[in-house]
């Protein structure tokens, strides 16, 4: 396979807070997090609420808070991701397709808006090229994005990635709420946009629409990558899965047996120097309660678990 676009390697993030008598105190809410996308490739992340899928994605972007602290490193296109790349590259070659509408300009047009991120060509002609491409009339264009529904207000998102020709997609929960025959809409979009040749990084709660479109499923698990797999081992009863919870997660969607985990997510920082999931897991044994798992290449794909195989 060639080189991958996006590589994050061993991100750990923290953040400092101040207590009282100006004590100050860190908290780790991102440790060792790896993960590489390819070009023309769609990676879904999942995991569940506080996992760290966002931070993620604004760590890539360079639009972390002022109190964190990240450590590890970020290469896109084979070269350092420095914050001055990031500024540099952000809007133009890294997109951020966001989840919610408030993250156009409310008071600039939107056909204004995406003929200002056009890169190549005409922007006034581009503009109505990927307008007519998403069904969005003519009208659109002189609209406010106060006046747009839920659906218009998305396609004119991933309208300005199209046109900001963005080699690397980045979906923030892109599709929460939305009815059977928009989400099947939305997801082809990303699959367009991974078939023209970007990288796609698509944040995401629900799994079962992730598994329609992506090539690769990054699971997240209190702040860290504990599985990376082909989808389609997300088949079956999930016997090819490698990690404890993902089995769980597969076991727990609808069309299989729904059976729940017990127990939940540990909070931020609390889940001490061991494996994160061990508290929940039938293969604990002790010394996975002592130190965290690396990382390791298992089949065609990677776990954060010493005890599969
Ligand atoms: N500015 C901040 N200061 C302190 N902690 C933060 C800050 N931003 C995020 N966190 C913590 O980092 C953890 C990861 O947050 P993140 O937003 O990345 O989760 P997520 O996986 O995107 O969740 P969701 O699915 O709910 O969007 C959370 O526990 C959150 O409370
Ligand atoms: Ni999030």
């Amino acid at each position: 396979m060639s080189d991958p676009l996006l590589e994050v390697n061993e991100l750990s993030i923290s953040f400092t807070h101040y207590t009282k008598g100006l004590r100050q105190t860190r908290q780790q809410v991102i440790s060792n997090l790896s993960l590489a996308i390819h070009s023309g490739e769609i990676v879904a992340v999942v995991g569940a609420s506080g996992s760290g899928k966002s931070l993620l994605a604004h760590a890539i972007l360079g639009i972390l808070p002022e109190n964190a602290t990240m450590s590890g490193t970020i290469t896109y296109d084979g070269t350092l991701l420095t914050a001055r790349r990031q500024l540099d590259l952000r809007g133009r070659d890294i997109a951020l397709v966001p989840q919610s509408v408030n993250f156009l300009d409310p008071l600039m047009r939107v056909g204004a808006q995406v003929r200002s991120a056009v890169k190549t060509g005409e922007p006034a002609r581009e503009q109505q090229k990927v307008f007519a491409r998403y069904r969005l009339g003519d009208k659109v264009a002189k609209l406010f994005p106060f006046q747009l529904s839920g659906g218009m207000a998305r396609r004119t998102l991933v309208s300005t990635a199209v046109v900001s020709g963005a080699r690397l997609i980045i979906a923030d929960e892109p599709t929460p709420g939305l009815d059977p025959e928009a989400l099947r809409q939305a997801l082809g979009y990303f699959k367009e946009l991974a078939a023209s040749g970007a990288a796609v990084m698509l944040i995401t709660h629900d799994i079962g629409s992730a598994l329609t479109i992506a090539d690769r499923i990054a699971v997240f698990y209190a702040g860290t990558t504990v599985e990376i797999t082909p989808a389609a081992d997300f088949a079956e009863d999930g016997r090819r899965l490698r990690h404890p919870y993902t089995q769980a997660l597969w076991r727990a969607l609808p069309q299989n047996e729904f059976i729940p985990t017990g127990g939940s997510q540990p909070a931020p920082g609390v889940s001490g120097a061991g494996c994160p999931f061990a508290p929940r897991c039938e293969l604990a044994i002790a010394a996975c309660r002592e130190e965290q798992p690396m990382l390791r290449s298992l089949r065609d794909g990677w776990v954060r678990c010493d005890h599969v195989s």
